[in-house]
């Protein structure tokens, strides 16, 4: 096993962090906005292009040298067997005994991804394939409800068999040509009632996604509809009107869903990283199946930048060494994702997940706690509502956020009225992050607004911007399939590629456990069928005063 994080691998990794450190006291001294001023190759020696796409990575606090030093910690904590570890289809999963190979989803029809000396490609291609004839024949017709043709589709799921196709389908509405969608998530009743309120039933078709089919939200959200579905137009349409998506394919029958729409996917998927398996079913229907391959082509693409680049060129791996930098060596907390893209609204939840269940770890995979900081908290919104909500914490609150810009050179609308704003917006949001504005410029700015002098003084630190703060900014030519496919995967490559400096494992989420079990526990005495005898005395007074006021 490659992955397992050795002794003296551990000290390689702390002499790494020590260099790093005396990169931060230097550059400590200096300001982005001078290291511009200095270098006006800057752009050039801090991006990296990959067909249109550009990661400009010059607004950041750092220098070539501390790069190198980024890059060596990258080399000494084993980032490049990590990677080849993942590709080979080693049990890199160490908790749970599984490959990660959600490379595999999206390989080409000629790769080979082996699991135990089979390749997997070939079963891949084979769920691809049914999937597409059920997407396509739901989406011409040929495949329909009690009632006709199905206007309507709910995905039922929670986690990652949620918020990808959801992020996903939203994200490429300008694509979608098939019926609508609707995503039911939450345990919360209200989630499926507002869904199916005004949806007609005979037209109606439910997708069960569970990668474990277990999954009580899941379980309880797919148990009413099918009531819905039986009350509106009776028991025998039930087959009609579901289709699930599994590992767990005996779960699957066991409900009752017909195995002919139960479409597969493998255990060496994780459920962050599934949106390219039978999970990505509504993304099919909604877009059809040739575009869902070009979204899995644009995966691919940067799968093999991520695999064959090198390090100092490999955008994943640059992402990740940019972030170890704020988080382990200048101790930034959070990490903010900034889509200048209203169709990105969901990116930022579904990067919440994809890092912050994977990075979100404390012991090293030999069960030792991690010596460093870990994943840092992912959140975001788009731009420009941003602008004009959180962003003045970004400008001169007292922690410093190190942020993720997302733009595309082109919209999907005819009039470039809006999207030549959005653009201007973003550069501007993220040029206003790194140069700021000194005390100075306030002042001089205040004067020429023909402020008095003793006003120009009161207000001009309130006006001055400390700036020095960073950001990346991915620029593409519009975000079509191809251009999502990728995105995604560059986060998903990021996650290793930090998972293997930090020595945790990326591919495991026992910390969403504890909650489950005691939902179990509590839901009997919330019920009125348990007392609460025992529970802290918080958990006993709230239960009491929940069953006073049911009555
Ligand atoms: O797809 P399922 O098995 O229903 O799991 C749905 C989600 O719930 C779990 O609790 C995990 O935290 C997620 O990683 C997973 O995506």
């Amino acid at each position: 096993m490659t992955v397992a994080r050795t002794a003296e691998r551990a000290i390689a990794v702390a002499a790494a962090f020590e260099k790093l450190a005396a990169h931060r006291t230097r550059l400590e001294a200096e300001t982005m906005r001078a290291m511009f001023a200095a270098d006006p190759g800057r752009f050039g020696r801090f991006s990296v292009s990959f067909e249109d796409l550009i990661f400009d990575y010059s607004k950041n606090r750092i220098d070539a040298a501390a790069l190198v030093a980024l890059l060596d910690l990258a080399r000494v904590a084993g980032v490049e067997e990590r990677r080849a570890a993942m590709f080979a289809g080693e049990r890199i999963n160490v908790t749970e005994n599984r490959p990660v190979l959600h490379v595999a989803l999206r390989a080409a029809a000629d790769e080979t991804y082996l699991v135990d000396g089979k390749n997997v490609v070939e079963d891949v291609a084979a769920v691809l394939a049914a999937m597409s004839d059920f997407a396509e024949g739901v989406r011409s017709g040929a495949i329909a409800g009690t009632g006709g043709r199905f206007t309507d589709v709910v995905n039922i799921g929670i986690g990652g068999s949620d918020l990808g196709p959801a992020m996903v389908t939203r994200a490429l509405s300008p694509y979608r040509d098939g019926p609508r969608l609707h995503f039911v998530s939450n345990v919360d009743g209200a989630h499926i009632a507002d869904t199916l309120a005004g949806l007609d039933p005979a037209r109606t078709l439910f997708l069960v996604a569970s990668k474990t089919f277990t999954t009580i939200e899941t379980m309880t959200n797919a148990r009413t509809a099918r009531a819905w579905i039986v009350e509106a137009v009776g028991e025998a349409a039930v087959g009609d009107h579901f289709a699930a998506m599994s590992t767990a394919l005996d779960k699957v029958a066991a409900f009752g869903i017909d195995t002919r729409r139960a479409f597969g996917f493998w255990d060496w998927v994780g459920g962050r990283y599934s949106v390219w398996s039978a999970i990505g079913l509504p993304v099919m229907i909604a877009i059809g199946a040739e575009r869902f391959r070009s979204f899995l082509a644009g995966a691919r693409a940067i799968d093999h930048h991520f695999r064959d680049a090198p390090l100092d060129r490999n955008i994943p791996v640059l992402m990740a060494l940019v972030g170890i930098w704020y988080r382990n060596v200048l101790g930034f907390p959070a990490h903010a994702v900034l889509p200048y893209d209203q169709r990105l609204e969901r990116f930022a939840a579904y990067l919440q997940q994809l890092d912050m269940e994977s990075n979100g770890k404390r012991v090293t995979l030999d069960g030792r706690p991690v010596p460093t900081a870990t994943g840092p908290l992912v959140w975001g919104e788009p731009g420009t509502n941003g602008q004009h909500a959180f962003y003045q914490l970004l400008h001169q609150g007292t922690d410093v956020i190190p942020a993720d810009f997302l733009v595309a050179a082109h919209g999907h609308e005819a009039d470039p009225t809006h999207h030549d704003l959005l653009v201007a917006n973003c550069l501007a949001q993220a040029e206003a992050l790194m140069r700021g504005r000194t005390t100075e410029e306030a002042r001089a700015q205040l004067a020429s607004s023909g402020k008095a002098p003793g006003e120009v003084e009161r207000l001009a630190l309130h006006k001055t911007f400390p700036g020095n703060r960073p950001s990346n900014l991915f620029l593409y030519d519009r975000l079509d399939p191809y251009a999502l496919g990728r995105l995604i995967a560059l986060y998903e490559h990021k996650v290793l590629v930090q998972g293997a400096i930090w020595g945790v494992n990326s591919y495991d989420q026992w910390g969403v456990e504890l909650g489950k079990e005691l939902a179990i526990e509590l839901l009997p005495m919330v019920e009125g069928k348990a007392d609460a005898a025992g529970r802290d005395a918080s958990t006993a007074g709230l239960v009491a005063a929940i069953r006073a006021r049911k009555g």
